[in-house]
């Protein structure tokens, strides 16, 4: 089965909206475990719009799955993640102004500073995993950095489902093979979401985990969160 970790950078958002405890953003950590995610996903941002730094402090004290800290490495970043050392580490492109995250690495142009981070990640024992689009260029490069994982970005999957799911699929099953073919294990996450995901994971070979907030959260708010949980594992189940 494909692991499904939940995002819940939004219930953070929630809650700063008034600028006290509600919702609880660790109550969340701690409920979406027991209701079944493989793992709790958070992405502090620089200027801290929804997840605070401090949260992911006591977030990783309650974590009895794995915890995926998603990010652009920065000093301050970087500093986190050691001191925090989650099971994974999801290095992403954005500049701090970024509204969302909307590419992945160029990992030709950045192949030595994604060495280096790397490099420096494994040296305290945390997984790594790259945000990258499905150029296979940049696929073939992200070996190169000694990643354990990539991440494929799936917005322009998600965007183009609706009108054509072959034409839209079809980039990210040549991304998994070429990535797999070079030993690196596949994530995929972005814009996914109750009707698009159970064709994604029928799809991609070697998928081990997506990671799923906006449209999990949105959908929670109707269907509440434990059901919507089941409902998006239900979908990471592959038919044999
Ligand atoms: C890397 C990625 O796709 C997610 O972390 C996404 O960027 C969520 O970030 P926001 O919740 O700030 O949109
Ligand atoms: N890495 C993707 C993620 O954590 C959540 O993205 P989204 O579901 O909020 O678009």
């Amino acid at each position: 089965m494909t692991k499904l970790s939940v995002n819940i950078n939004k219930i953070a958002t929630i809650r700063n909206s008034r600028g006290g405890n509600t919702p609880d953003v660790l109550k969340a950590a701690i409920d979406v475990q027991e209701f079944g995610a493989h793992g709790v996903t958070v992405h502090p941002r620089p200027d801290e719009r929804h997840i605070k730094y401090k949260d992911v402090y006591e977030i990783r004290r309650i974590i009895k799955t794995e915890f995926n800290i998603e990010g652009y490495p920065s000093p301050k970043f970087m500093e986190l993640v050691k001191s925090v050392r989650p099971h994974q580490v999801t290095l992403v492109p954005d500049p701090p102004e970024a509204i969302t995250s909307s590419s992945g690495w160029d990992t030709i142009n950045n192949l030595s500073f994604l060495q280096d981070i790397i490099g420096e990640l494994k040296e305290y024992g945390i997984r790594t995993s790259i945000f990258i689009d499905t150029n296979p260029d940049f696929i073939v490069n992200a070996a190169k950095t000694n990643t354990d994982r990539v991440e494929l970005y799936t917005e322009p999957y998600a965007s183009g489902f609706e009108k054509d799911p072959e034409k839209a699929i079809a980039p990210f099953v040549e991304a998994a093979n070429i990535a797999n073919k070079s030993g690196v294990s596949i994530n995929a996450g972005h814009d996914l979401n109750l009707q698009n995901l159970k064709f994604f994971n029928e799809k991609i070979p070697f998928l081990k985990e997506v990671s799923i907030g906006h449209a999990l959260i949105s959908d929670a708010l109707y269907l509440g969160l434990e059901r919507t949980i089941s409902m998006y594992k239900e979908l990471l189940v592959k038919n044999k």
